[in-house]
């Protein structure tokens, strides 16, 4: 397998989860979704945002991270985690067309050990004082910048 995938920690906003399979199925992008997710997959506020794309999606569900990170290890694959806790800036990241960029819940992040499985940590460099970016927001802004130097054609 070689396609790049974004993989949603424990997602809590429907609407988010929604319009990342949105933009994964119009770029013909992976997404993994690590359980348990703050809402059910049929959630109205995520058909809504996700629209009659969702059906095109290459979408798979996990349930749990343990589960995730065995099938991730046993097909080789790299986890990139963005994070407002990593200093490297994700355009001097160089990725591979078959990492998985993986984002943490809106509420919270992801937890240490998740922070501590992974094989890169990436930021987004903000203004001083700014909290975070909305996750669909950075998962744009690092596929882009993933796709753009992996030459992904969708
Ligand atoms: C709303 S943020 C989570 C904020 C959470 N309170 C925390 O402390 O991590 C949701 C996810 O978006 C991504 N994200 C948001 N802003 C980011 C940034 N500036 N750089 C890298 N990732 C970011 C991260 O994956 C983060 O876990």
């Amino acid at each position: 397998m070689t396609d790049l995938r974004i993989a949603l920690y424990q997602p809590d906003i429907p609407g988010n989860t929604g319009t990342i399979l949105r933009l994964a199925a119009c770029l013909g992008l992976g997404v993994d979704i690590i359980e348990p997710a703050g809402f059910d997959i049929s959630d109205r506020n995520l058909k809504r945002a996700g629209m009659d794309y969702l059906s095109a999606v290459s979408l798979t569900r996990h349930v749990n991270w343990q589960k995730f990170d065995e099938w991730r290890r046993t097909s080789r694959r790299r986890l990139v985690l963005a994070t407002t806790k990593s200093p490297e800036p994700y355009t001097r990241f160089s990725y591979r067309p078959d990492d998985i960029l993986l984002f943490g819940r809106e509420s919270a992040g992801v937890p240490e050990h998740v922070h501590e499985a992974v094989e890169g940590r990436i930021l987004i460099p903000m203004v001083e004082g700014q909290r975070s970016i909305n996750l669909a927001m950075s998962a744009a802004m690092i596929a882009g910048e993933a796709m753009r130097q992996t030459a992904w054609q969708p």
